[in-house]
Formats: structure tokens, sequence, C-alpha cells
């Protein structure tokens, strides 16, 4: 992997389906992050059926980007923390702990929107990470996500129970 691919282009396939940053879910936003010196960076134009309050963006979405733009740095934190590219093995697999946000000002639906984010600290098998959304150069949310490396029983208890109704 180059510094240059974006860090969810490196996910394992089984992490590569959420809906806000796997490339295999074709209704996802499917995000892209990556480097900018030590800030993350990720580009989003939101759809015009993104909407709040006409003319600004729905608070889900502005939630869902800063989520996914801050597990995506914690996951290549902890690959630059190991001096590793992204799709070297063991490979880190990360969840949302906690996702705080605080929306500072309306977020104007037209033009790209910004989310920059920079690593607080990195304890154990959890990264937190602060991050904030721009919207023509103004920071209209900032968000602080706390990243947990996933236990391997994350995907077990993901399947159905031998038995179990499957719709
Ligand atoms: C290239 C490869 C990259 C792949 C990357 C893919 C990334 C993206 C994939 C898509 C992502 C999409 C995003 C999504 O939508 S992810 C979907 C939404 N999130 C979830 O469903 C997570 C559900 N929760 C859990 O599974 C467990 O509770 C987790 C795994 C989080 C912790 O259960 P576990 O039993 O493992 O934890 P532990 O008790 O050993 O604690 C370990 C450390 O973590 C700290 N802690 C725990 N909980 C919290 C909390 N709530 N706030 C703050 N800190 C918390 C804890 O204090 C401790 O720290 P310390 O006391 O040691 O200091």
């Amino acid at each position: 992997m180059s510094e240059k691919s974006a860090f969810q282009d490196n996910y394992p396939e089984n992490v590569a389906h959420c809906y806000g940053c796997g490339r295999l879910n074709g209704h996802g936003h499917q995000i892209k992050t990556h480097w900018d010196g030590e800030e993350s960076v990720t580009r989003y134009r939101p759809e015009p059926f993104h909407t709040a309050v006409p003319g600004y963006v729905y608070g889900g979405l502005i939630a869902s980007l800063i989520d996914c733009h801050s597990t995506g740095t914690a996951a290549a934190a902890m690959y630059r923390a190991e001096g590793r590219e992204m799709d070297t093995q063991p490979a880190f697999r990360f969840v949302t702990g906690s996702l705080h946000v605080d929306y500072l000002k309306p977020t104007p639906i037209a033009g790209p929107l910004e989310i920059r984010g920079r690593v607080k600290a990195i304890q154990g098998r959890k990264v937190i990470v602060e991050s904030w959304v721009l919207a023509e150069g103004v920071v209209t949310a900032r968000g602080e996500v706390t990243a947990v490396q996933m236990p391997e029983s994350f995907f077990a208890a993901a399947l159905p129970k031998p038995g179990a109704p499957t719709a």
C-alpha cells in the first residue's frame, strides 16, 4: 500500500461493509480518508436528500462522517505507530466505543465538506481521535471518538445462532 491509497481501501473484506466507510457497501457513504501530515482528511459532498432544515446537513450524517473518519484514523495511526503499511498482517480492526459530537454551526449542504482529524492518544487497545467538520473553511462541528480494537467475539456475536430465524 502507498500513503496515497485511502485508509478504507485496505480494510479486510469482513470489515469493509460499514454503512459509513465500507468500500463494499453500495448503499453507504464510502468515505475515503488520507493522511495530510499529522492530520487525516476526508472530503465528502452531501446529497440534497441529506437535509435537516432546508439548506443544511442532517446531524446524523455529520456524526456518521466524524465516526468513520475517526475510526479510520485510529486504524491508520496504529499502523503508523508500528511503522507498518495498512495492508500488512496482523490487521487492526476497530469499532466505535464512544462518539461525541458538538454541533457548533449549521452545516451548509451545498458544496464539499472537509473532515479533519488528529490522534489525541493511543492507549493499549484504544485510540482517541478528535475530528472536526469544515464547510468553506469554517468549522461547523467537532467530535471525539474512542475507537477500540474489536475482540474476536465481535464476529462470533454477529453470526446467527443455530436454528434462529434468518429473516
Ligand atoms: C487495514 C485494516 C483496518 C481495519 C479497520 C476497520 C475500522 C473500521 C471498521 C468500521 C467501523 C465503523 C464504526 C462503527 O459503526 S462500529 C459499530 C458500533 N460500535 C459497536 O457496535 C461497538 C459495541 N461495543 C463493543 O463491542 C465493546 O464494548 C468494545 C469492543 C467497544 C469494547 O469491549 P472490550 O471488551 O473489547 O473492551 P474492554 O473492556 O477490554 O476495554 C478496552 C479498552 O477500551 C475502553 N473502552 C471500552 N468501551 C469504551 C467506551 N464505550 N468508551 C470509551 N472507552 C471504552 C476501555 O476503557 C479499555 O480501555 P482501558 O481501560 O484499557 O484504558
